[in-house]
């Protein structure tokens, strides 16, 4: 039992604390000139998004990802502040104003990353996704020559390689209909055998057999399939707990595996007594750090930095190009009308048999609006966070189309909302609707930020743009997508079956949940 005394000075304990926050709470609202928005006892990063909307106590949608522009139009302004009194006084600021945006994506001194938020992508070291300042910039000086012109012409021409050995071999010419009951079954390994090529030098097929090299259990293929699919895995379950489950060990040698492959490769392409021409982002990463030498004569990345990067590069770029794909699919299923233009262009653009070129990608302007389209409906990153390094202010319009100034404080989280800026009825007309052909006059640029921007922007977008592009070029010339019928849902409305195919969730991008197509041949 406690006696009186302790108690009084537990007591005055908790006072002093909850007085503090308080007064901390009222400095921070004070700090934003009370700026509109969320004043909340929780906010519990990660966890926030989770929780249900209680007045004062949770943020619940209107803090998250897919509050759209809702959240904004019920502030009243492009941009909202949060401010939570626990776990500890936080200001988050959430942003869907195109020159706010604009303003912070163009000043990378003023709003670096908040790289702490980025401890996951470290699992094999720091790389270029991860890092900010001096190491960073060294990143991107030397991955960034990697993704050249020679590597783009690769994604097109193994893109349009993969599809078609889908296409005639596995499908086969003969088959009227393939029903699939949810299209990442397709994406998923059409992204991975895409980054595998292009981006690893590594061929892999739908129909061949994988072995296992000399030195490793899984083949290539199980491994990057293992690692991609077991990213949250690695991430939340210790090294210790392992061998608790049979999917967390399959995941855990996987990424040991990766490892091997990574530095088996490594290790080949270095001591090859011929040096192969190849493209592919490994070969090119490698070649630009063994000329890119560290003063004192070293590689300009270690052997780890290169991994992580490498790594970096597949975690990057197979899912995000994925489910991009998946829900344009989806939307060109649901908008026949839209499907058979782009087929047309398809058909205009290359009439006889052959396979499409590099140089077609001129005469595929609608292709490439439905790829904008979607990725305007559906950011892969539908958030971007930001740091304010220094106390400044952004400028937004509210409600009554007035402009209003909006004090940072130094330390402040920004998130780019990216959802909200997509959606924004200010830049965007009838914004729920999927309409390519926006894309193809004159439209809103500093609006469209999918792959964000300024010097930090998405090095593999040209790699995502060029794969999308092929794969959905040979799909469509082939094939007509439908949704595929289920009679449990006879009755509905276009509306409501347009929510059940795209219902979309967050994980390491924004994944699709279920998506049954039909793909029914053409001829
Ligand atoms: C539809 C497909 C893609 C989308 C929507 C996308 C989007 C993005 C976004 C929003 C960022 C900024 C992330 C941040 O600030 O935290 C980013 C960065 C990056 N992306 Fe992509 N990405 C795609 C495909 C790819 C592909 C295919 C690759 C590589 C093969 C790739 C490699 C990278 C790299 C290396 C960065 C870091 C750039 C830097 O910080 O300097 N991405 N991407």
């Amino acid at each position: 039992m406690m006696n009186s005394s302790a108690v009084i000075l537990l007591g005055v304990i908790i006072g002093i604390w909850t007085t503090q926050r308080i007064v901390a709470f009222r400095n921070a609202v004070r700090g934003i000139k009370n700026h509109t928005g969320l004043r909340v006892l929780l906010d519990i990063p990660g966890l926030s998004i989770y929780m249900p909307r209680i007045p004062y106590v949770t943020g619940g949608k209107d803090g998250r990802w897919d509050a759209k522009w809702g959240a904004f139009e019920r502030f009243g302004a492009g941009i909202f502040a949060s401010v939570s009194l626990l776990p500890k006084v936080r200001v988050t600021f959430s942003i869907a104003d195109a020159s706010a945006i604009k303003e912070i994506l163009s000043s990378r001194h003023r709003f670096p990353k908040p790289i702490d938020q980025y401890r996951l992508l470290r699992i094999f070291g720091d790389n270029i996704v991860a890092s900010e300042g001096d190491d960073w910039k060294r990143y991107r000086k030397i991955c960034g020559p990697s993704f050249s012109e020679r590597n783009n012409k690769l994604v097109w021409d193994e893109t349009v390689r993969i599809v078609r050995e889908l296409v005639e071999g596995v499908w086969g010419v003969e088959r009227r209909e393939v029903g699939v009951e949810h299209a990442m079954e397709v994406a998923m390994p059409l992204a991975l055998f895409t980054i595998g090529s292009a981006g690893f030098g590594r061929r892999m097929s739908w129909t061949e057999e994988f072995t296992p090299s000399s030195k490793t259990r899984l083949s290539f293929k199980d491994t990057l399939h293992y690692v991609s699919e077991g990213f949250m895995t690695k991430i939340i379950v210790p090294r210790w707990a392992v061998s608790f489950h049979k999917s967390f060990s399959q995941v855990s040698l996987a990424y040991d595996e990766l490892k091997r492959y990574m530095y088996e490769m490594i290790e080949q392409r270095r001591t090859a007594v011929t040096k192969e021409e190849r493209y592919d982002l490994l070969s090119s990463l490698l070649d630009a750090n063994d000329n890119e030498v560290s003063p004192n004569g070293e590689p300009a990345l270690t052997d780890e930095e290169l991994l992580s990067n490498i790594y970096i590069f597949l975690i990057a770029g197979h899912e995000t190009t994925a489910h991009t794909l998946c829900f344009a699919w989806g939307l060109l299923a649901l908008y026949q009308d839209e499907q058979e233009r782009a087929y047309q262009e398809i058909k205009n653009a290359i009439p006889d048999d052959r396979n499409p070129s590099y140089q077609d990608i001129a005469s595929l302007k609608y292709i490439e609006a439905i790829l904008n389209e979607t990725l305007r409906l559906y950011p892969a990153a539908p958030i971007i966070p930001k740091l304010s390094a220094e106390d400044t202010t952004l400028t937004t319009t509210n409600n009554a189309g007035e402009k209003v100034t909006v004090p940072i404080p130094a330390g402040s989280i920004i998130n780019l909302h990216l959802y909200g800026l997509h959606y924004n009825p200010n830049h965007w007309e009838d914004p729920e609707v999927f309409r390519p052909s926006r894309f193809l006059g004159d439209w809103p640029r500093d609006s469209f930020v999918p792959f964000s921007g300024g010097v930090r922007s998405c090095l593999g977008r040209r790699f995502a743009e060029l794969e999308f592009m092929a794969a959905t070029v040979v799909i469509l010339r082939n094939y007509k997508i439908s949704v595929k019928e289920d009679s449990k849902f006879a009755g509905e409305t276009f509306e409501e079956r347009k929510a059940r195919v795209m219902r979309c969730k967050l994980g390491i991008s924004l994944t699709p949940v279920r998506m049954p197509l039909v793909f029914t041949r053409r001829n």
